[in-house]
């Protein structure tokens, strides 16, 4: 028998509960006050790459939906993040996060090192959202559900702990705030709309908890890069490179 739909979005709701990146350890790190600089600046660099893959992964996304009204709709994730003029958007205000931590923007923007494991997962979703059915891509996105609570939590924390965070360098996390929830709604309606069998919601919730490994994933190559026992792979940042001053003399 197929779940009701309260059922299954409770279901949905406690893979977030078991499995969201809010519990990694390296976030309770970088949000309690315990990175250092350069685990900050690791952290910029490599999650930038989940940035800019983010409107990729939308635009591959649309590509394959047929339905004009949904298109309009999905739209505004790829103007959230790239903007609607000349130096505006998600990317440019995570540029502005790059900056305040003392990293040059044209490096972060190069993606030359980032480590490789967050290239696998993050190409993994952009792959995932191209290649799987519209439920599953949409499903995959409903980690959004959680993404607020973390960012609240996040700018409470850095707001508290580093000297570099301030209205400017924290302005995309608050700026996720109101554009997640405006995404989440519509995305998590269209799930609980178009799982109508139980298949349908095994396929959702794998394509979820799939999103939870891509987010997880990232923060254990992080950690295992740069927290001690620091095993940078090669090819990825050193600290020290990648500097705004380095650029400057
Ligand atoms: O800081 C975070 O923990 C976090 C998580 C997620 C997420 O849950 O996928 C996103 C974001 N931030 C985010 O800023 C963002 O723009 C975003 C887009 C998407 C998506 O899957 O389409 N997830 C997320």
């Amino acid at each position: 028998m197929t779940a009701t739909r309260e059922e299954f979005e409770a279901r949905l709701r406690q893979i977030g509960a078991d499995r969201y990146h809010d519990k990694h350890p390296f976030h309770h790190l970088l949000h309690g006050g315990g990175c250092t600089p350069d685990q900050v600046r690791a952290w910029v660099i490599n999650r930038y790459y989940y940035q800019h893959s983010i409107p990729m992964k939308d635009a591959a996304f649309m590509s394959r939906v047929e339905d004009p009204e949904m298109r309009r709709i999905w739209r505004s994730r790829i103007e959230d993040h790239d903007g609607t003029a000349e130096n505006e958007g998600g990317i440019k205000r995570w540029l502005k996060l790059a900056e305040a931590v003392g990293l040059d923007p044209d490096y972060v923007q190069s993606c030359e090192g980032v480590l490789p494991a967050t290239k696998f997962a993050v190409d993994a979703y952009v792959r995932f959202v191209r290649d799987k059915t519209l439920l599953e891509a949409v499903a995959a996105s409903l980690t959004e559900l959680f993404a607020p609570a973390i960012h609240a939590n996040r700018i409470e924390g850095l707001l508290k702990n580093y000297d570099f965070a301030n209205d400017v360098s924290l302005s995309y996390f608050r700026k996720r705030l109101t554009e997640a929830p405006k995404d989440v709604a519509f995305g998590l309606k269209w799930v609980l709309d178009h799982a109508e069998t139980q298949e349908k919601q095994d396929a959702a919730a794998k394509a979820l908890i799939f999103k939870t490994d891509v987010l997880w994933s990232q923060l254990d190559a992080l950690h295992s890069a740069y927290v001690e026992p620091a095993r940078v792979p090669p090819g990825a940042w050193q600290p020290g490179t990648g500097m705004l001053l380095a650029k400057a003399s």
